[in-house]
């Protein structure tokens, strides 16, 4: 795949160990988000061993999707309204307050899945994301993440 000017990729080092975003974990997912119009968008394939039932994806996994495409986009979209560079200091990083997932349909383990996000509020420190996934043509699961910026003092 061409390299993509994904919102992970201005994660700085000591902040990219997340296993579902962190490009610095071997063992994560290292999701990769952009944007698409006002839209984001994750591409993902899950690999066998992310099964559930026989054929189809565990739900964490999904979970775990929508939950770091989703703090993605909040920083992404703080940026955006800002009119900054992800780049530029100080840097806007967020975790998850709230993760709210609704399992609309079984996901199959048989290709890509497209994870979209949407902002549906930004208020303060807090960025509320709507996400859904799909596969092909199927919205599979759709959640809602409150995603905070991460204090000073986090831990
Ligand atoms: C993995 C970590 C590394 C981090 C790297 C970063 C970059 C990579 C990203 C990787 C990330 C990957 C993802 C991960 O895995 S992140 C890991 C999982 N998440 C955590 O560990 C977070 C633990 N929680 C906290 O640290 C605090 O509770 C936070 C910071 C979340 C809020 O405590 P804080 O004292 O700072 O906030 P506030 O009280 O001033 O509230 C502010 C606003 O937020 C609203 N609110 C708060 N909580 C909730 C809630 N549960 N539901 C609904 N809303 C909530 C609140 O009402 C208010 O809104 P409003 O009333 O004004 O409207």
């Amino acid at each position: 795949m061409d390299a993509i000017d994904a919102f992970q990729d201005h994660y700085p080092d000591n902040v990219a160990h997340c296993y579902g975003c962190g490009s610095q974990n071997p063992h994560g997912h290292q999701i990769k988000t952009v944007w698409d119009g006002d839209e984001t968008v994750t591409r993902f394939t899950p690999e066998p061993y992310h099964t559930s039932v026989p054929g189809y994806a565990y739900g964490g996994l999904i979970a775990s999707l929508i939950d770091c495409h989703s703090t993605g986009t909040a920083a992404a979209a703080m940026y955006r309204q800002a009119g900054r560079d992800m780049d530029s200091l100080p840097a806007f990083r967020f975790v998850t307050g709230s993760l709210h997932v609704d399992f609309l349909k079984p996901t199959p383990l048989a290709g890509e899945l497209v994870i979209r996000g949407r902002v549906k509020e930004i208020k303060g420190r807090k960025v509320v994301v709507e996400t859904t996934v799909s596969a092909g043509d199927v919205t599979t699961a759709r959640g809602e993440v409150v995603a905070v910026q991460m204090p000073e003092n986090f831990g």
